[in-house]
């Protein structure tokens, strides 16, 4: 299985893409999953013991900001991800109607029968989406139990699906079963997921029986990065944003060590570079017209550093060393993924590390459907 199985679209992330002629926007990653027995892509149980509701079903995942479905295209054995704002909830029942119409013409003899709604969204619109489905039976799916079935089916893909990250070191892929993967952290199987979505909740979990308590979360989330950039720069397009944020130049706005001694603080371990407080530069030229990109990266760093420092404390707290973040505030950006792996490093000193996912916006809706 090679890595062209697993396509990331290189074309920018919210364009729209076309599939089987269904307008269906923003669909973003694509799995190749074989189903039938002796290649299946798959090493787990759930997915075993679940293969026929994975055909037969659509897992959506309706959140505060983002609703993701998923779903399995049966003729070419794909697995179609996809979002929509939640905003725009007509938008998402039309591009169901349109799948499961598309099925039911191209493969009769196997329809989609019911669709696994978790999130938020999977009450709030409970009633829009029965009325919207008359006869397709509506699950709904607790979201912390489908985050962690999720991420369970991720990360027993046979294929490259979990992997770290820093600006230095690049992507490097691991697998559940590599040593390199056990020997860092010993033979512990618990881990810590960091959800990252409008708001960010922190589970602890034990990848063999799949236990999980939901220890801690933070309202300061993928939301608040949003929010304050749109008050501040007046952009409403998030790609738009974290564009910016990638060209912008965060030490005309942060305060650094070296700005508040003139040098590193070598007694406690900062470097002058090291960032003494955010965005306090601003207050020093009132009036000044900030650039928006110096201040969406110092922002976006703000928000980054905040979480990866209580992910590391809960993980502290819970003494595990494997830290897994998803949530589509992630979404593959790579100067995102570089921080949280920078502050996680930084605040273990090297002990804890960060692991991303390919998959990583669509645990909820994966989970859902597989459930
Ligand atoms: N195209 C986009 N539009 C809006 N937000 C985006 C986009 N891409 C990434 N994001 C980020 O993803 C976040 C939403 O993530 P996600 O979809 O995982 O959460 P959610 O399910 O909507 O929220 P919650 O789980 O808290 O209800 C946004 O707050 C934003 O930071
Ligand atoms: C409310 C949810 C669970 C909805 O997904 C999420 O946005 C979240 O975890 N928010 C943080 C809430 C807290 O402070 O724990």
């Amino acid at each position: 299985m090679d890595e062209s199985n697993i396509s990331r679209s290189e074309t920018p992330r919210s364009s729209a893409s076309s599939l089987l002629s269904i307008p269906i926007e923003n669909c973003l990653v694509r799995l190749s999953i074989d189903t039938d027995e002796k290649n299946m892509q798959i090493n787990s149980d759930l997915f075993k013991s679940s293969k026929q509701k994975f055909i037969d079903n659509i897992g959506i995942d309706i959140g505060g900001t983002l609703a993701k479905y998923t779903y399995y295209d049966l003729e070419n054995k794909l697995v179609e991800f996809g979002f929509k704002q939640t905003d725009d909830i007509d938008g998402l029942i039309s591009t169901l109607q349109n799948i499961i119409f598309l099925r039911s013409k191209n493969s009769p003899e196997s329809p989609i029968k019911a669709i696994n709604a978790t999130g938020g969204g999977a009450y709030k619109f409970y009633t829009i989406l029965k009325d919207s489905f008359p006869d397709i039976v509506l699950n709904r799916k607790d979201e912390m139990t489908s985050l962690i079935h999720g991420l369970n089916f991720f990360i027993n893909l046979k294929q490259r699906e979990i992997f770290t990250y820093s600006d230095t070191d690049g992507k490097n892929y691991v697998q559940k079963q590599d040593s390199t993967f056990k020997d860092q952290c010993g033979d512990n199987d618990e881990i810590i997921l960091v959800n990252i979505g409008s708001g960010v909740s922190i589970l602890k979990l034990n990848l063999k029986t799949n236990e999980f308590k939901r220890v801690g979360g933070s309202s300061l989330g993928g939301g608040t990065l949003w929010g304050l950039l749109t008050l501040i720069t007046g952009i409403t397009d998030y790609d738009e944003m974290l564009k910016l944020a990638s060209h912008g130049d965060n030490t005309k706005v942060d305060m650094l060590v070296g700005d508040i001694y003139g040098t590193s603080y070598d007694a406690i371990g900062l470097k002058s570079t090291s960032i003494g407080s955010s965005m306090a530069k601003i207050y020093k030229k009132p009036g000044t017209d900030f650039n928006y990109g110096d201040i969406s990266k110092s922002l976006l760093y703000t928000v980054s550093n905040n979480i990866g420092q209580i992910s590391y404390l809960q993980a502290n707290i819970h003494n595990i060393d494997r830290i897994f973040f998803a949530g589509s505030y992630i979404r593959g950006h790579l100067m995102t993924m570089n921080t949280l792996s920078y502050a996680i490093n930084f605040w273990s000193k090297n002990e804890k590390s960060a692991f991303f996912l390919e998959h990583e916006s669509y645990l909820g809706a994966m989970g859902a459907l597989v459930s």
